[in-house]
């Protein structure tokens, strides 16, 4: 039910912004990902201690060590990209109250702006690799640092916003992965030196976060997103959501005898919502128990999928013969599709909200309680041996299972599609159930869990690599 003097989103501007704002942060950290052949070349192209009869047929991919990935760089550009996430994300939570948030939004865009500039300047200056390396991991450090703060503001933003906003952001930050791996592409498809390649790919991110920034700033120019920005509007906006729930259910008690306990109950909450908005104090122990399931299954859905993305699937090789598969394999099986199936995965909760597999498999229509979420989420943890015994050079302790590259693209394909849609679920429940006024603090809630489990991940694809 909208208002009649509600602006409306014309040519559904503000959910294209809100889209290119979800990409924008998450540009760091897939452009960093999606590059982890160009870091490994330079860290091995550099370091003096090579040993060259690793190089097998001279590609980049072979000319590495420790599972084509010297200096475990996977594993440290995982972890430093993620533990700033949930450092920040929970500074967020106390510098959202001293510092605007235009202030916070545009000056992380703009220090990202400005460390992306330097790495694409680092593409042409030469130095050892082990300073090359300490750099980077600053770079990475900082610039997901920033990251955590945008995306943190931009979550807050969006309690004030309908929910479709929401999937929007979501889905843009789907959309930043293929965005990496197409650019990715195109750029080894140019046929320039590797060098070239990748500056012409780190000058896209560039672009990409000058375009998030005019965005944003654009927002405060269009009438319908004024009207959400301002929180006096928001406030009205919800008495007057209260207020009509309270008509439809005064007509429904007058009009129906069975909706009547129910009808009390929900007067009982849009009362108390009024009353607790009036006092704006929300109790973060009464939000949990009402969304611990959710929280529980974003953090198993994140934990499993960086244990092994990328930390472990970017050093699967392709067993061909054909030397230009061989080149496109890792970019186009691993980045790209986990990428393009991830995005399916968290789009399928746009169309619909509830969980479909377990409708499809059982025929029960789960709500927003449904306890085994976190079970289906667990399931998702026998990718982890089968992507380690996929065809990864110079094994250990393990063997290689699952030689042929038709197994590593079923397994990218389901458990990406599983990640996604494990990740969106849970994220579009959690605000369907507390009352309207815990909506925001349920967002930095879940935001918080969503980087534990990210960092969890992180730290889990450590004892993995040392396992392989
Ligand atoms: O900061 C983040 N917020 C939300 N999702 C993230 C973030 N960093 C990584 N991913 C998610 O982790 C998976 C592997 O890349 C992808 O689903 C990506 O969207």
């Amino acid at each position: 039910m909208s208002r009649k003097d509600e602006p409306h989103d014309k040519h559904n501007v503000v959910a294209v912004i809100f889209f290119i704002l979800g990409m924008g942060t998450l540009l760091p950290w897939n452009f960093f990902i999606t590059a982890i052949p160009y870091f490994q070349y330079r860290l091995t192209a550099e370091e003096p201690a090579v040993d060259t009869s690793d190089y097998g047929n001279g590609t980049s991919a072979n000319r590495t060590h420790s599972h084509g990935d010297p200096f475990n760089f996977n594993n440290w550009l995982t972890l430093l990209a993620q533990l700033p996430l949930l450092l920040c994300t929970l500074l967020n939570s106390f510098l959202y109250q001293c510092i605007p948030e235009r202030v916070r939004i545009v000056g992380s865009m703009v220090f990202i702006l400005f460390l992306f500039i330097i790495t694409a300047a680092l593409v042409k200056i030469e130095m050892s690799a082990q300073s090359f390396f300490d750099i980077t991991m600053s770079t990475v450090w900082f610039i997901n640092a920033f990251c955590a703060i945008l995306q943190g503001s931009l979550f807050g933003l969006l309690a004030l916003f309908p929910q479709k906003f929401s999937s929007m952001l979501l889905s843009g930050q789907g959309m930043a992965g293929m965005f990496a791996a197409i650019a990715m592409l195109l750029s080894m498809s140019s046929g320039a030196d590797h060098r070239t390649t990748a500056l012409g790919y780190f000058i896209t991110p560039c672009i990409g976060t000058f375009i998030s920034i005019t965005c944003y700033l654009l927002l405060y120019r269009l009438d319908f997103a004024k009207y959400y920005l301002s929180k006096t509007n928001t406030q009205t906006a919800k008495n007057y959501e209260v207020e009509t729930n309270a008509e439809l259910l005064n007509k429904e008690v007058n009009g129906e005898t069975g909706g009547e306990k129910k009808a009390v109950l929900l007067l009982k909450d849009a009362e108390a919502s009024v009353v607790t908005e009036e006092k704006q104090k929300v109790s973060i122990c009464a939000v949990l128990k009402k969304i611990w399931i959710m929280a529980l299954t974003l953090v198993i859905g994140f934990t499993v999928t960086l244990s092994v993305f990328p930390a472990i699937t970017a050093n699967v090789k392709s067993n061909s013969e054909n030397e230009s598969w061989q080149k496109f394999f890792n970019p186009v099986c691993c980045f790209l599709l986990f990428n393009i199936m991830d995005w399916v995965g968290r789009s399928i909760t746009s169309y619909t909200l509830w969980n479909i597999l377990p409708v499809v498999l059982w025929n029960i229509q789960p709500g927003p309680d449904c306890k085994y979420l976190p079970l289906l989420a667990c399931c998702r943890i026998i990718f982890i041996p089968l992507f380690m015994l996929c065809n990864i050079p110079n094994h250990n302790y393990l063997t290689v299972v699952f030689a042929n590259d038709a197994w590593f693209i079923i397994f990218m394909i389901v458990f990406s599609m599983s990640s996604g849609y494990c990740i969106s679920l849970p994220m579009c429940l959690a605000p369907k159930k507390v009352l309207p006024h815990e909506g925001e603090v349920t967002g930095a809630i879940m935001t918080f869990f969503l980087a534990l489990g990210l960092s969890l991940g992180a730290g889990l694809s450590f004892v993995l690599k040392a396992l392989l």
